[in-house]
């Protein structure tokens, strides 16, 4: 439906726009991106009809832009431009009534009721209706803006050309103008062009990004391909790293400070404090471990410089389990925001550190074990009850390095076989099955590397880092294991 052909050009002889060219279809979202000075808003200059391109063709519905009256582009399309100064003192509704023009005949045509009702939803959907007879130069930037789009939709236009249209919205206002603009898209087939300087709006709402640099187009093509980090930081000269968004199949772009003066000294794990009691083990840092944990608090990816140990009695039962434990840590003054807490039945004093150090790593270990839940992983299916009483082997990995996101999976995946290793060797049982247990049925582990120092790709037993691990985590079970088998053969209390 709008087609630009090989479209350059700017102002005199320089060109500022060079060489783009693309199709946008009804109903679809494009959005563009690109630094400063780039040629977004020329490039959108070009496609209203304000500046005239020196080379290619803009083609609208088959006919190309310029057989177009003034009057006949603005029933094709509407513009929300960067920055506009009202030199009249309009009321709200006069500014969106301004809309109407191109559907009107005559210069001192009166409102149709179509028109009232146009202005009046068009009001209502961007939420300045309350401020209908209110002067426009009354309002906050936001506000205009809004008003602006209301104005920009009573056109019923076919395209809607938006030039960082949420500039000055707050969060909510921005979700909610690109949200109605998705539903316009959907139930008008509205195509929408936005120049958005948020990537990650951009990636959200967009059905395709155009990327531009220096009046260039570099890439045209699904968010997910565009917003790609080696691109970008080139593009944008800043360091960034791309993830993908944790709810929706899009991708997460985030800033990375060029100044890294939060680097951690070497040697990190020396700089832990521990405090060992018999209600808790709290180790302790000056410095934000970035952590990947199944805590009861702060599980998933996080940072964290405070981790919590807690004994409990074996017949604790919670139904909000976070909450009892965010108020707990509130109790001994640590914030939850800052701690990975986890929960056991064991006795704490039976909990094993080994620390491996050499040329190659340094990692620490932490583990303490009660295996009156153990199950045997293969044949759990079998139990139609799961015990979900506070049994649970719990494992800490501290790890004086960075690591990749692929490394804290195989961290993980090494530390877990290593556990079941030692469980097998020390025949713990599972009850239920009266065969050999891997785990038990509420076991929780803790990986937490620093962000400076020895960067580890790898985390399997292949990797130096993953051999370490394997063994540094099978001692530590082993060790705690025996010690309550020694305390329960000794007949003493254990869980
Ligand atoms: N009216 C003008 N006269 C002369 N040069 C202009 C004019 N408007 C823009 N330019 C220049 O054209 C280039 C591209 O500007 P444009 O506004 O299209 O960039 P942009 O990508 O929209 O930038 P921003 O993200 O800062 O809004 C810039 O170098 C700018 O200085």
């Amino acid at each position: 439906m709008l087609e630009l052909k090989g479209v350059a050009g700017g102002y005199g002889s320089v060109p500022v726009v060079k060489n783009v060219n693309f199709q946008v279809n009804a109903g679809e979202i494009l959005g563009i991106i690109g630094p400063n000075g780039s040629g977004k808003s020329t490039l959108l200059k070009f496609i209203y009809g304000f500046l005239q391109p020196e080379k290619g063709q803009i083609v609208i519905d088959d006919q190309p832009l310029t057989s177009y009256s003034q009057k006949n582009l603005a029933k094709k399309i509407a513009v929300l431009p960067q920055q506009t100064d009202s030199a009249f003192s309009y009321t709200v509704r006069q500014v969106v009534e301004l809309g109407r023009y191109p559907h009107q005949t005559g210069w001192f045509s009166s409102n149709s009721e179509k028109d009232e009702k146009v202005v009046n939803k068009a009001m209502n959907d961007t939420g300045v209706f309350s401020f209908a007879d209110q002067p426009i130069d009354s309002l906050s930037g936001g506000e205009k803006q809004r008003v602006l789009l209301a104005r920009a939709l009573a056109q019923e236009p076919d395209i809607l050309l938006l030039d960082e249209p949420t500039n000055h919205l707050d969060i909510s206002y921005q979700l909610s103008l690109l949200d109605t603009l998705k539903d316009w898209t959907n139930s008008k087939q509205l195509t929408v062009i936005a120049v958005l300087h948020d990537l990650n709006m951009a990636a959200m709402y967009s059905h395709r990004i155009l990327l531009m640099d220096q009046g260039q187009q570099i890439a045209l093509d699904k968010p997910s391909y565009v917003l790609e980090k080696t691109v970008l930081e080139k593009v944008y000269d800043a360091h960034l790293q791309r993830k993908e968004h944790p709810s929706v199949p899009s991708p997460l772009i985030t800033l990375e400070p060029s100044d890294r003066s939060f680097e951690q000294p070497s040697d990190l794990l020396n700089t832990l404090t521990f405090d060992e009691t018999e209600e808790r083990v709290c180790i302790s840092s000056r410095f934000y471990w970035k952590t990947l944990s199944s805590a009861v608090i702060g599980a998933g990816f996080g940072w964290h410089r405070f981790f919590v140990n807690r004994h409990v009695d074996k017949d604790y039962d919670c139904d909000n389990p976070q909450e009892e434990y965010g108020a707990y840590l509130q109790n001994i003054s640590l914030e939850t925001a800052d701690t990975v807490g986890m929960m056991t039945a064991a006795l704490l004093k039976d909990g094993s550190f080994i620390r491996l150090k050499d040329s190659e790593g340094d990692v620490l270990v932490y583990a303490t074990a009660g295996t009156s839940n153990a199950v045997d992983v293969s044949k759990a299916y079998e139990n139609a009850v799961q015990s979900f009483t506070i049994g649970t082997i719990n494992i800490w990995i501290f790890i004086d390095g960075k690591l990749t996101e692929a490394a804290y999976a195989q961290v993980m995946m090494t530390a877990t076989e290593a556990k079941s290793k030692a469980l097998l060797d020390h025949k713990i049982i599972d009850n239920h099955t009266r065969t050999l247990a891997t785990g038990t049925s509420t076991d929780s582990m803790l990986v937490a590397a620093v962000h400076s120092g020895k960067e580890y790709m790898y985390g399997g037993t292949a990797s130096p880092l993953g051999k370490k691990i394997g063994k540094a985590v099978y001692d530590a079970v082993a060790e705690t294991l025996e010690k309550y088998n020694q305390r329960k053969n000794e007949n003493e209390e254990w869980e």
